[in-house]
């Protein structure tokens, strides 16, 4: 079996499992509505020949009547089975394609712009493609019925005549092959430059870009990159599509010379009295018919050809997502401590081959119960240790140990579980403080007291309640409801604040990960947070990533990251005496605000 055939067959499974009886009746009325033009063609001859020898065609009349009748319910019968059938598959197949995606345990997969561009294609084929191939498969299996039929019927007059324009139809089906595998390769060498239009279309009308792309007048510039993506696009489907006119209108006119030169054989064989007129109506329809048949089964070969090159990209997302998945899925974690012991034995890490490393032998450890501090320039790689221990990304070389196990060999959502992380650029969710708060801990999503004391750990319980529907209030403007009042927006700090409750949700975290927990806060609020961690982490592991140096004195240990290295380490005493970079960054932030720093510190 090809590779196009297989994705073909497992399209066609997808449709069956996702809406058996509306693929069985589809199949059904498709059958139906083959007969109906052969039997037609049939009673037509009778009632005819039944006219011009003046015997009795009243029966096939009125079942000329009935077939028509009947023939004509078919259709809009064919046309809802076949909608619903793609509202259950294109259901079924999305939903399947995004719990295969968010099943992939890291981010590396989603970063590689194959996969990505293979993802938007297979969105495509997901809703599109399998009722495309059942469509194309049942619109093959009415068309050979009716051809069949109609060969029937026109071998009555001449055998040679189905012959001839069967024969007429071989170029058609070479055509529509390439026409199917021209238009495929059009989709996959289009699909980075749809995937660029697309960025440049939702920047354009993202309320959180408009203020950027007002106030730097960005809004030309963008729209006519997103015009010329679309261009190009238009040029490569111009392409195609003129390629395919011309075949077409070649196809067409040689089907029209063989059917003219048909039905004057036809009309002389009349005239000479060698046929009736029934069998000359029988010709004229037969051979018209079955031309129509035969582009209706090279049309849907074509079809199913094209859905089949297309599904392939869903089965081949499905296929690495799944190979992806497997990497992580190994031991479970043994019984869950209070806090983990957490420690980095000469990491290295480059996020793609080719890519420079972005750590270098990095080594230290979190003891269990400590609060390590993980400082360094921008760049130095402070987030990537933090994407590491929650099992973003796999080490390159080097071991991360949990509680003295390597964390490759751990089930990585299981080590997810007991962490409670905030990361830098935290998510804000178009939706209700309480999910934005909850979804820290999904077991907890509807526990308000729970929810309210994160809120209050985070010092945002005052402002979610003064909120019009208090922990209810939708934190969007774009989805506030029909009442424009419904929806508001926070201010930075107060998202930080909002994102900060939810990482405050696993009270059982084993360990604590704030990557710049206090960067959007006010005095108050950082100084508050600080006074938290100390006091309210009961004893948890946490490792806390910031440039304030204020904030970091009383941490166990500080870890000091530059160019990827850990350039020292040591308590806050110890690096301040060691004269390196740390004390060179703590002197020039002490200096520049004054004794600030260290109130926030408390
Ligand atoms: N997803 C990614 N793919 C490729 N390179 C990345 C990715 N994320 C980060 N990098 C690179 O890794 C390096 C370290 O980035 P990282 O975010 O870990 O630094 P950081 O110390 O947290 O910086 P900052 O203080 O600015 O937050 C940077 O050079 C960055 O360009």
């Amino acid at each position: 079996m090809t590779s196009t055939t297989a994705a073909a067959v497992r399209a066609l499974a997808l449709m069956w499992r996702a809406a058996p009886g509306w693929s069985a009746g589809f199949a059904v009325l498709s059958l139906v509505a083959g007969v109906v033009v052969p039997v037609n063609a049939w009673l037509l001859a009778r009632v005819l020949d039944a006219v011009t020898t003046r015997g009795d065609g009243v029966a096939a009349m009125l079942l000329l009547g009935a077939v028509t009748a009947g023939g004509a319910v078919v259709g809009p019968a064919t046309r809802y089975a076949e909608g619903e059938l793609a509202r259950r598959v294109g259901l079924r197949a999305k939903s399947t394609l995004m719990r295969a995606v968010t099943g992939v345990t890291g981010l590396e997969l989603l970063e590689r712009p194959a996969f990505l561009d293979r993802l938007r294609l297979a969105e495509q084929a997901g809703a599109g493609a399998p009722q495309v191939l059942a469509h194309a498969l049942f619109a093959a299996v009415q068309a050979i019925v009716t051809a069949a039929g109609l060969a029937l019927v026109l071998a009555a007059v001449g055998p040679w005549l189905v012959l001839v324009t069967a024969a007429g139809c071989v170029p058609a089906v070479v055509a529509a092959v390439a026409e199917s595998r021209d238009r495929a390769r059009m989709m996959w060498q289009t699909t980075p430059g749809t995937r660029r239009e697309m960025f440049y279309a939702t920047l354009l009308t993202d309320a959180r870009a408009a203020t950027e792309i007002r106030v730097f007048g960005l809004g030309g510039l963008l729209n006519d990159r997103m015009t010329a993506e679309l261009r190009q696009l238009a040029r490569a489907q111009r392409a195609v599509d003129r390629r395919t006119a011309v075949v077409q209108a070649g196809l067409a006119v040689s089907g029209a010379g063989l059917s003219a030169a048909a039905m004057l054989w036809g009309a002389g064989q009349a005239a000479a009295g060698r046929i009736t007129v029934g069998e000359l109506s029988m010709l004229v329809v037969g051979v018209a018919g079955l031309q129509v048949a035969a582009a209706g089964v090279v049309r849907a070969f074509g079809d199913g050809h094209h859905g089949a090159l297309i599904f392939a990209h869903l089965d081949a997302v499905l296929a690495s997502t799944a190979a992806e998945s497997v990497r992580s899925l190994r031991r479970s974690l043994p019984a869950a401590s209070r806090s983990a012991g957490v420690e980095l034995r000469d990491v290295t890490f480059r996020y793609a081959a080719g890519h420079a490393p972005v750590l270098r032998g990095v080594s230290f450890a979190i003891p269990p119960g400590a609060m390590v501090a993980l400082v360094g320039t921008n760049g130095a790689g402070k987030s990537t240790v933090v994407k590491l221990l929650c099992r973003l990304y796999e080490a390159t070389s080097g071991t991360i140990l949990w509680n003295g196990d390597d964390i490759v060999g751990l089930d990585a959502r299981a080590v997810r579980r007991r962490i409670g992380v905030l990361f830098q650029d935290f998510v804000r969710y178009d939706l209700p403080v309480a999910d934005n708060i909850g979804f820290g801990d999904l077991d907890r999503l509807d526990d308000e007291p729970a929810i309210r004391r994160a809120a209050r750990l985070a010092g945002v319980d005052a402002v979610a309640e003064r909120l019009p529907q208090g922990y209810g209030t939708m934190l969007s403007r774009a989805f506030g409801g029909t009442d424009d009042a419904d929806g508001v927006q926070l201010s930075g700090g107060q998202w930080q604040r909002v994102a900060l409750a939810r990482s405050l949700m696993r009270t059982e975290a084993e360990l604590m990960i704030l990557d710049e927990p206090s960067s959007g806060l006010d005095a108050d609020a950082e100084a508050a947070l600080y006074q938290h961690l100390r006091t309210a982490r009961g004893g948890r592991s946490c490792l806390l990533v910031t440039h304030r140096l204020g904030a970091v004195r009383h941490a166990d240990a500080i870890v000091v990251l530059a160019g990827g290295r850990v350039a020292e380490q040591g308590t806050h005493d110890q690096l301040l005496a060691a004269g390196g970079e740390y004390a060179r960054l703590y002197q020039m932030q002490a200096g520049g605000y004054g004794r600030r720093a260290d109130v926030a510190a408390g």
